[in-house]
């Protein structure tokens, strides 16, 4: 490939998973949650290609290419709908850039298990288009996050936009829609573990249920959200003051909020019991729930290796996870 003074031959970006530790699906109706992003990552390679126009992607799940309107699959079930997204913001991307004409090769490598409520997508389109971005130019995190919301709109339209803006920025945040966000410095150490139930879930069917439970009783939704405000808040202070024991009793009430919203999983119920009998000190799902993963706080190392191997006796995937401080990471 020809290189000039300018013009870069290929871009590297990488970007965290995501945990929410309080108020998942609230925070789409403007509550409050706070989130955290994870040490698993996407990792997106762009490249310049001669195929003026063409798209093309590789992933670990779904390879494909796109040719304006015309979708060629090159592998996987049900690539087109797992991939439109990542084109869109790839095209999006161009455009902003003034290459509407341009031809790209983009490759996706992952270590975050997808569908199950750790931010895959998100991290998948913040990589995607901050690797565009510094392909053709500069990528400007601000401009990465607001186009990967935009983007993970056609995944669900409704999206809060928590997950682009902590796989973007990085670490803890207490997070709204109209607020913005505020990174959140816990006191000590939070030992967290991840079960996954392998139930993958449809995040816009969920939230789109959600909807339609808030429609159908406006009343006893707002006393929920009152109620999910109320923990969060609880939970800020929990964290500034270093309270992991009343942390944990708030993550088991912020479940019992999932619960009423219909969003939890028999599967997930099971996971959350294993973890709260090998000694959480609390354990809900996070993400959209519909099965996906669970997440369960330890009161140290030797615990929290404890309750992922109760969960990875039931057959299920359980790992230990840190807490980011980077987010998206350039080059
Ligand atoms: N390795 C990957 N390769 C390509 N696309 C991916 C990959 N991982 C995730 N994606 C994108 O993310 C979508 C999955 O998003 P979905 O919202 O269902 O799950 P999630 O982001 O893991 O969960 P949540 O939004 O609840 O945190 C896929 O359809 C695809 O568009
Ligand atoms: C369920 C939800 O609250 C979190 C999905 O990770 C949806 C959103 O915030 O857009």
């Amino acid at each position: 490939m020809t290189v000039t003074a300018t013009a870069v031959a290929k871009a590297r970006a990488a970007a965290p998973a995501k945990i929410i530790l309080f108020g998942e699906h609230f925070v789409v109706y403007g509550n409050p949650a706070i989130l955290a992003s994870i040490n698993r990552r996407i990792t997106v390679t762009a490249k310049k290609s001669r195929d003026g126009g063409k798209v093309k992607i590789k992933s670990d799940i779904a390879s494909g290419e796109f040719d304006g309107s015309t979708f060629r699959l090159i592998e996987g079930a049900n690539a087109r709908a797992t991939l439109e997204p990542l084109y869109y913001a790839a095209r999006q991307a161009l455009d902003d850039k003034k290459q509407q004409k341009g031809g790209l090769e983009i490759e996706i490598k992952s270590d975050i298990p997808y569908g199950v409520g750790l931010g895959s997508s998100a991290a998948a389109l913040v990589a995607t288009i901050a690797a565009v971005e510094s392909l053709l130019g500069r990528a400007d995190k601000k401009k990465v996050c607001e186009s990967a919301i935009e983007a993970e709109k056609i995944i669900h339209k409704n999206s809060s936009g928590a997950d682009c803006f902590v796989s973007t920025f990085g670490g803890m945040m207490h997070y709204s829609k109209g607020g913005g966000f505020k990174k959140v410095e816990a006191k000590t150490k939070l030992f967290l573990v991840i079960g996954d139930t392998g139930i993958k879930h449809n995040t816009g069917d969920l939230v789109s249920s959600v909807r339609k439970l808030k429609e159908a009783n406006q009343m006893a939704f707002s006393g929920l959200m009152s109620q999910s405000r109320d923990i969060c808040n609880q939970a800020l202070a929990a964290l500034n003051s270093g309270n992991t024991e009343h942390l944990g009793m708030l993550m088991n009430e912020n479940q019992l909020l999932l619960e009423r919203l219909g969003v939890s999983h028999e599967k997930a119920d099971d996971l959350i019991d294993v973890a709260r009998r090998a000694g959480a000190l609390g354990a809900k799902i996070t993400g959209a729930g519909g099965g996906g993963a669970i997440i369960a706080l330890a009161a140290s190392k030797e615990d929290s290796e404890r309750i992922a191997s109760a969960i990875k006796e039931t057959g299920q995937g359980a790992f230990e996870v840190e807490i980011d401080t980077k987010g998206l990471v350039l080059g």
